[in-house]
């Protein structure tokens, strides 16, 4: 197949053909994810596979492959023009679904997801000409669960006692499970099926809680910073334990330990202290533990409610970090006494914008559209039928992984 057929006009990178653009427009941060080819890097498996790209039948019509790799990345909302940018820049609005020639450029749609969708829908058309077609902010976390936990390899995992353990999840097995996304707000979801789901709880205290408060309270400057100054707090100067309720020992009559937090930020009250008197490693530590216990909880009764067993957790707000996964996977371990499971995911934040990207498939909007996200892979990386990610730790900033996708 003649790859040049795709080639999306006015890319920066030559070599590069960028299409299929999705977004998730939340209410802390832009999600991006886009698919491209690159078959100028004749090095690169991926690129020559990507010129050796096959034609596959579906019924009576044949649809080429076209391989390449799917690229994640994400702008905090309040900067959105920094995405807008970045968008005009790669030329990534192009092709989002037209083909060369096939459309004008003031009929370029792509989907999108998020309050953001709406919120900023007449931006989007103004600076870049674009058509945010929406798509239900749901229906997409739903839709980018199933795809990884079904396509991609080593994309779930437990974190229990430091130790990260990747999941291999069965796919007559996937259903029922609790989906918890933890964005600015959370919402919990059970799903059943592919697009059988429920949006069952949520809860106002999310992410947008941790960095909104512990900004107030650290005065720290970005996201980042907070994390990391929670590695080297103590939270014990800030909350009160049930050993300091107790004289120092266990409540154990109802099954209290004495280092059990009896009371997130207790401790502040009983002290003679101002805010400035408090390391704000200290208070960072003391807020994420308050807030991912919280969550925990929640998380661990909505699944007793329904009887699930399995919990997967994504969203930003966890971005891989330990003591949050931590502090999840014991709050769900200790409610439920061991019988409900905590999972987190490695493309966490991703799952809106895949679940938009998925949906070109779904609605079909005109003939150069994508109709399947395979899931087949480079032999390379080829196991069973599943992508298999390069990595094996945390998912970086505008990592990408190898796919192929069906056009007609
Ligand atoms: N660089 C960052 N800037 C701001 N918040 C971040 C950042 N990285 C992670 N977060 C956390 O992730 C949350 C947003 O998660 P996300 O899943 O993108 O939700 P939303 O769709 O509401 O934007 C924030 O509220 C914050 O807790
Ligand atoms: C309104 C939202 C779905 C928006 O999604 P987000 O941008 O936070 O990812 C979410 O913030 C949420 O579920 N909030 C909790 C609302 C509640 O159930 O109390």
């Amino acid at each position: 197949m003649d790859l040049g057929e795709f080639q999306i006009p006015g890319n920066s990178d030559p070599n590069q053909k960028t299409s299929h653009l999705s977004l998730d427009i939340g209410g802390s941060l832009i999600k991006l994810v886009y698919f491209s080819t690159n078959d100028g890097d004749d090095d690169d498996e991926l690129g020559r596979l990507g010129k050796e790209s096959v034609g596959v039948s579906n019924g009576n019509r044949s649809f080429p492959v076209l391989k390449g790799r799917l690229h994640f990345s994400k702008f905090e909302t309040c900067k959105i023009n920094d995405c807008l940018d970045f968008i005009q820049t790669k030329q990534l609005h192009i092709g989002g679904c037209q083909r060369l020639g096939a459309l004008p450029i003031e009929k370029t749609i792509i989907k999108a997801t998020g309050g953001g969708a709406y919120k900023y829908a007449d931006l989007f058309k103004e600076k870049l000409g674009i058509c945010l077609d929406k798509e239900d902010e749901m229906d997409c976390l739903v839709a980018g669960a199933n795809f990884l936990l079904k396509a991609v390899h080593q994309e779930a995992f437990t974190y229990l006692d430091g130790k990260k353990e990747f999941v291999q999840i069965d796919h007559n097995d996937l259903y029922p499970y609790l989906l918890v996304n933890i964005g600015s707000g959370v919402s919990m979801i059970k799903v059943e099926g592919d697009g059988k789901f429920e949006r069952v709880s949520g809860t106002n205290v999310g992410g947008g809680t941790f960095w909104g408060l512990g900004r107030l309270l650290t005065k720290c400057k970005s996201f980042d910073e907070l994390l990391q100054i929670s590695h080297q707090g103590n939270n014990r100067v800030i909350d009160m334990l049930v050993g300091d309720i107790y004289g120092g020992t266990d409540y154990s009559k109802v099954g209290l330990s004495s280092t059990t937090i009896a009371s997130s930020f207790g401790k502040t009250i009983s002290d003679k202290k101002e805010l400035q008197d408090y390391r704000p490693e200290d208070i960072a530590r003391s807020l994420l533990r308050m807030i991912s216990n919280n969550i925990g909880q929640i998380a661990y009764l909505n699944a007793l409610r329904f009887g699930l067993k399995r919990i997967f957790f994504g969203g930003f707000f966890i971005r891989g970090h330990a003591y949050t996964m931590d502090t999840i996977a014991v709050a769900v371990d200790f409610w439920s006494k061991g019988e409900a499971k905590a999972m987190f995911l490695r493309h966490e934040g991703f799952l809106g914008a895949l679940g938009a990207f998925m949906s070109y498939e779904k609605h079909g909007l005109d003939d150069s559209m994508i109709h399947h996200l395979t899931q087949k892979f480079p032999m390379s990386s080829l196991v069973g039928d599943k992508i298999c990610s390069p990595l094996n730790g945390e998912l970086n900033d505008n990592e990408s992984i190898e796919c192929s996708v069906y056009a007609s």
